[in-house]
């Protein structure tokens, strides 16, 4: 872990929505929320959490199939696209599904950011690394927070 990097402990599902709050609270269009962990670290759990705390109701389907799942303003507070790049084989097909026009005037939640190429160059970006905290799963998660510069006295 580096310097500018924060580690936060999510013990449990209720830390995971408090989380999902904080950062629905201060995220604006533009935004990306990049979110890596390996297979069920909790991406999607706290894609969720920020959309509710966003003011959407009901289900968030997995964006793993369609790639992306878009979430208008109103009802939400800030226009989202959920991205799921687990299947992209290249980071050239981004071109092909017209991420940048979901992206106009959205936040982007981005699953499997790394095999979009990465977004952490983006001054908006706030990329959250999520890992079991001990080897039993049951046992929570820890996240791994790098936020970049546009993020600078937003996050707490
Ligand atoms: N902080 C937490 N404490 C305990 N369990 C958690 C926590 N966060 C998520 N979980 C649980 O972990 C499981 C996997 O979560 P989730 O599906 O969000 O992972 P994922 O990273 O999206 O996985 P995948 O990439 O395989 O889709 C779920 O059953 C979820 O309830």
């Amino acid at each position: 872990m580096s310097a500018e990097e924060q580690r936060i402990d999510l013990p449990d599902l209720a830390a995971m929505e408090a989380f999902g709050q904080r950062i629905a609270r201060r995220l604006r269009p533009g935004d990306v929320v990049a979110l890596s962990g390996g297979l069920g670290a909790g991406k999607t759990t706290l894609a969720r959490a920020i959309l509710a705390a966003l003011g959407h109701q009901g289900e968030v389907p997995s964006p793993t199939f369609t790639i992306v799942e878009t979430y208008d303003a109103p009802p939400l507070s800030v226009p989202v696209a959920h991205a799921d790049f687990y299947r992209l084989d290249d980071p050239c097909e981004l071109a092909e599904i017209g991420l940048d026009d979901y992206r106009d005037g959205a936040a982007l939640i981005a699953e499997w950011p790394d095999h979009a190429g990465g977004f952490g160059h983006e001054p908006a970006c706030i990329e959250i690394r999520l890992a079991a905290r001990t080897k039993d799963a049951e046992e929570g998660r820890i996240a791994i927070v790098k936020a970049g510069p546009d993020w600078l006295g937003r996050m707490p």
